[in-house]
């Protein structure tokens, strides 16, 4: 088994590598850390969440989702990283030590197993899930326009060739609905963080519509604040914003439906860069950006913590 210790986080990886490598973190920290498999994607991968836990039962609960675009590699990068820094940090740094003492932290690192796949062996580009569309020659629905949330409106597309297919239903796809069903089940997350990459964004809902929800201040001023901790490392810039005003507007998004299903602090991170080299982000800026986002990551979770 590959120890932690010499695990390459400075790295893009295989599948199969990250795979083997949740094992080793779970090894090393068996007080803390679990594996539970959550589902199965479409070419029937598991979907591995790693649960950070130190005890209680349904404790207030993070989500943090990766990956739920194929091709924006820094993303489940950054998910490897900070999986490895909450497990060494948990019982040196205060902080994070306090936080686990009070929540837990459930983690989807690869949240589109089978994109990720693809982008391995045939499209560094692809995107969206790689199911099959009866009607169509084309492939895959993008995993986040096709959640329960401002549905099939405006900011999705319902061709099957486009990029941001809708798919034929809400929570049709498999990997979506995984994480619903965990979600639901639960009942007591507090907060859903998804990272996407790229552009240098940290925005709130909501993307189908660009009013302003009824938390917009506070979610704002949150957002802010993590968003300074984090240029504070580097001097990395970021917006601040809702999806709609910020970027566009797109319907069927994650944090849309787990802010309209009560999740109050629901955001979306687009990681570095700014179009520099876009999707195809070095590797020697994946711990950088990971730190850098920690900062940001950590804020909203003492904020979580302490409100
Ligand atoms: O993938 C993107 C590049 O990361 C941008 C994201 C922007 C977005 C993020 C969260 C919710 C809705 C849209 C997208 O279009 O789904
Ligand atoms: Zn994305």
């Amino acid at each position: 088994e590959r120890s932690t210790r010499s695990f390459n986080f400075g790295a893009y990886h295989a599948i199969e590598t990250i795979y083997s490598w949740m094992d080793t973190l779970v090894a090393q920290h068996p007080n803390l850390v679990t594996k539970q498999e959550i589902g199965r994607s479409y070419e029937n991968r598991p979907m591995y969440v790693l649960k950070f836990s130190t005890g209680g039962s349904k404790r207030p609960a993070v989500w943090l989702d990766t990956g739920i675009h194929a091709r924006e590699w820094v993303s489940q990068a950054t998910g490897v990283w900070t999986a490895n820094k909450i497990a060494t940090d948990y019982g040196t740094d205060t902080s994070v030590t306090s936080l686990l003492d009070t929540m837990d932290i459930y983690m989807l690192i690869v949240a589109n197993p089978d994109g990720y796949v693809y982008t391995h062996t045939n499209d560094r580009m692809w995107r969206k899930t790689r199911s099959k569309i009866s009607g169509s020659v084309c492939r895959g629905v993008d995993p986040n326009r096709n959640w329960d949330a401002g549905f099939g409106g405006p900011g999705a597309s319902k061709n099957p060739c486009s990029e941001s297919y809708h798919g034929p239903s809400a929570h049709s796809e498999i990997e979506v609905k995984n994480v619903v069903n965990l979600i639901k089940s639960h009942g007591n997350f507090k907060s859903f963080i998804s990272v996407h990459a790229y552009s240098q964004l940290l925005m709130y809902p909501h993307g189908y519509s660009c009013s302003n929800v009824p938390d917009q201040p506070e979610l704002d001023s949150v957002g802010r604040a993590a968003a300074q901790k984090l240029t504070s490392l580097y001097g990395t810039s970021y917006k601040v914003g809702s999806i709609c005003n910020i970027i566009y507007q797109a319907s069927g998004g994650s944090i849309d439906w787990s802010y309209d299903v009560g999740i109050k602090y629901s955001f979306a991170f687009e990681l570095r860069d700014t179009g520099r080299y876009g999707f195809i982000l070095p590797a020697n800026q994946i711990i950088p950006t990971a730190s850098e986002t920690w900062l940001a990551l950590k804020h909203i979770m003492e904020y979580i913590r302490d409100h």
